[in-house]
């Protein structure tokens, strides 16, 4: 039987295992493979225009070395109060990040690209909305103990101990671990892949 869905294979240019879980979800047969990108971007960019050009930039990096592929890049920031946050270096920095989140309500930004063959492109920002709850300083040394602050923007796992940490949340809850997934397989979709394939 015809391999379903358009030509090529599908690649997620990522490293991260937030985002690789998100996509096994889906059970499309998918590769990955590390954007290998520099993730400066102008000064003057919003959140949301830097969270686009990133994703955009990782997607067309994967699709350079393997042109008849189709490829997805994601790139997220967290915006609270006009400063934006990415992963924190160290366990000092997440803590600053989350005494700048507790009590307070903040947006993920996470832009997604999907290029393909042909000069296909086809992009989206999702932002989620989060308020968490006003914690005391030993409460916040016990959720870094958790070390669920390595590797995320913001320092916080949303499906994790950190959602604890939530009083509310306004929008896609995958949004917040690394990839709007009603907007990827609305990309997905429209680009002609088909799911269910595999029992
Ligand atoms: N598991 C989990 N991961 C989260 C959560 N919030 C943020 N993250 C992760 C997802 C991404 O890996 C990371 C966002 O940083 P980036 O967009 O720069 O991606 P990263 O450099 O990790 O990977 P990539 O650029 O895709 O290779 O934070 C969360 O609530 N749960």
């Amino acid at each position: 039987m015809k391999n379903p869905g358009p030509p090529g294979d599908l690649y997620l240019a990522s490293t991260s295992s937030a985002r690789k879980a998100l996509m096994d979800g889906l059970g499309l047969p998918y590769r990955t493979e590390a954007p290998g990108v520099d993730e400066h971007v102008p000064a003057h960019l919003s959140a949301l225009e830097a969270v686009a050009m990133l994703a955009a930039r990782k997607a067309r990096a994967v699709q350079e070395r393997h042109p008849d592929a189709w490829v997805l890049g994601a790139d997220q920031l967290v915006e609270v109060e006009g400063r934006t946050l990415g992963k924190p270096r160290d366990r000092d920095a997440a803590r600053t990040q989350l005494q700048g989140l507790l009590g307070h309500t903040h947006a993920i930004h996470t832009g997604v690209c999907l290029v393909g063959p042909g000069g296909h492109v086809a992009e989206a920002v999702e932002s989620t909305r989060l308020t968490f709850f006003p914690l005391p300083a030993e409460e916040l040394e016990r959720y870094l103990d958790t070390g669920e602050w390595e590797g995320c923007a913001g320092s916080y796992r949303v499906e994790g101990q950190g959602q604890a940490l939530l009083e509310k949340l306004e929008g896609d809850r995958t949004n917040v671990q690394g990839l709007p997934m009603l907007s990827v397989v609305r990309l997905l979709r429209r680009a002609g892949f088909v799911f269910f394939t595999r029992p």
